[in-house]
């Protein structure tokens, strides 16, 4: 993926999607048509389509939904948006971002079977890319807490639970989902993508540590 695709001046945020599933594609968290990617741009979002392999996704498939009227142009063959738009919308709307990664990540679904309500690290170099909340990034010694909700048969059911979320963690930049993923943000691409390969390297990490008795 180049600098250019991440560069919100750059690049269309159709392009960076599809760029970012590419990848994400390599490191099997969003295989199967699992997972997808939502940014937001003034009062538009642009949105991964429901139900198509993101790793095969073309710019013209993404979907452009207006924030203000909440409509949408379908993208290319009639497609709909992705089903986590209206937790995508809520990450913008109630925690400011403009960039949610939602990923089937391995770690990310063995994390949340072996953690009760809340995924905890400290003590890892990698913890430092992670955002305090308050403009600057936690330390190494500082604790990295994600939120962890249950899963639900459908998407929009999800909405309850991550509302509370909001609320409760107001400076997170992720939430587990029981069984199913992850989804991160940021306020923007470039930093979305950072904060979700540093997430998902400490969830291996903690899992590898916990098979190994340490
Ligand atoms: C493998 S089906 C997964 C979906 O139910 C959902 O969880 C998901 O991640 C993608 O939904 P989609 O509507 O295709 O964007
Ligand atoms: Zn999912």
């Amino acid at each position: 993926m180049s600098k250019r695709e991440l560069h919100p001046t750059m690049s269309h945020p159709s392009e960076t999607i599809c760029s970012m599933c590419r990848l994400f594609y390599v490191n099997k968290w969003v295989l199967g048509t699992g997972g997808g990617i939502g940014i937001k741009q003034d009062h538009f979002a642009y949105i991964s389509p429901s139900g198509i392999e993101k790793e095969l996704m073309e710019p013209e498939q993404i979907i452009k939904y207006d924030i203000q009227t909440d409509t949408y142009e379908s993208g290319a063959g009639g497609l709909k948006p992705s089903a986590c738009t209206p937790l995508f919308l809520e990450l913008f709307k109630a925690l400011g971002a403009s960039c949610v990664i939602h990923t089937h990540s391995i770690n990310a679904v063995l994390c949340s079977a072996i953690y009760e309500n809340e995924f905890n690290i400290t003590d890892v170099e990698q913890i430092k890319a992670m955002p305090k909340g308050d403009g600057t990034n936690l330390r190494n010694v500082d604790t990295l807490r994600i939120p962890i909700i249950d899963n639900a048969p459908e998407e929009q059911d999800l909405m309850p639970a991550l509302e509370k979320m909001t609320k409760e963690y107001p400076n997170a930049c992720a939430v587990l989902v029981k069984r199913h993923g992850l989804f991160v943000w940021g306020p923007t691409p470039k930093k979305a993508k950072i904060y979700i390969e540093s997430i998902d390297y400490l969830l291996e990490v903690a899992l590898k540590l916990r098979q190994l008795g340490i």
